[in-house]
């Protein structure tokens, strides 16, 4: 059986593969790192953090993946901060966060992961997410359902707000407004008897506990494209729904999401929440 429980012979066979060894060979250099003397620099914000190995990792990964597959086109967290164009086309188009969860890194806090997620004509078709310091590798295949280690992935059935663990994310924005309007939706959850409302610092990781059915909704403002495109895949495949906090389709590049086991849970989330505005990725 291979890495994701799937079956050789479907389409990207060899870029699946390609996926989950460079995910694996980047999990070994976080890891080893994650206890390790950093060299830590900002971009957007005080808490938008990066290192050294963001970078090596995004490189050893981009440069892999280009002398295999020259015609492809790449979207990575570190490039697009350095400058490059962050546009989705029809071409077969990698979506790589070398780490997320860059925040925990550098304070040696263990919820960190590789994601690589990979589209074609603007639709996901893989994405592969490794959780390195508890060698939990998830991945999913459009079609082909979602597997930690092997193991396959649903989501939780509930239903009701009330008996519901959610979790989000805080992202970049540290301005009072923000704060204010961050704060005031996990309030409104709370009063809602949400069981409770987490933040565990890795977005992607995050989707990932929801589609092991170990909570119930996720929701974030200000998150990007390469957070999201690799556990959407792993969302979706495990039964769960992705969308957009308005409730129509999800939009990749638009900085905000609601995910959930069920649909009825994923529209009571996003009825909760007052929106946070994100410059989108792609403009
Ligand atoms: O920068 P990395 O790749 O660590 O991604 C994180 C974002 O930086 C946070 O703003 C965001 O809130 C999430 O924590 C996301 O995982
Ligand atoms: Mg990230
Ligand atoms: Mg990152």
């Amino acid at each position: 059986m291979k890495a994701g429980g799937q079956q050789a012979g479907s389409p990207w066979d060899e870029c699946f593969e390609a996926a989950v060894q460079l995910a694996r060979r980047a999990g070994q250099i976080i890891s080893k790192a994650l206890t390790e003397e950093k060299r830590v620099s900002t971009k957007t914000s005080a808490a938008d953090l990066v290192t050294e190995t963001d970078r090596l990792v995004e490189d050893l990964i981009v440069s892999e993946l280009r002398k295999q597959f020259p015609s492809h086109r790449f979207i990575a967290e570190e490039a697009t901060a350095a400058g490059a164009k962050c546009e989705l086309t029809t071409s077969p188009t990698w979506i790589i966060d070398p780490i997320d969860g860059t925040c925990n890194f550098v304070h040696r806090f263990p919820d960190v992961a590789v994601s690589i997620g990979f589209a074609v004509h603007r639709e996901l078709e893989f994405g592969v997410v490794h959780h390195c310091v508890e060698e939990r590798l998830y991945s999913a295949r459009r079609g082909h359902g979602a597997f930690c280690n092997g193991q396959q992935l649903w989501v939780s059935g509930e239903t009701d707000l009330s008996r519901a663990l959610i979790l989000t994310e805080i992202g970049s924005k540290r301005d009072p407004a923000t704060l204010k309007l961050l704060l005031g939706n996990m309030e409104q959850l709370l009063l809602a008897k949400a069981h409770g409302v987490r933040v565990i610092g890795s977005s992607t990781l995050a989707l990932c506990h929801l589609a092991a059915g170990a909570v119930d909704a996720y929701y974030q403002f200000g998150l990007h494209c390469w957070d999201l495109a690799a556990a959407t895949v792993i969302v979706r495949e495990a039964g769960g729904i992705v969308m957009d906090t308005t409730g129509g389709p999800l939009d990749l590049m638009s900085r905000r999401v609601v995910a959930a086991g069920t649909q009825k849970m994923a529209t009571l989330v996003a009825q909760a929440l007052q929106p946070i505005s994100y410059e989108r990725d792609d403009v």
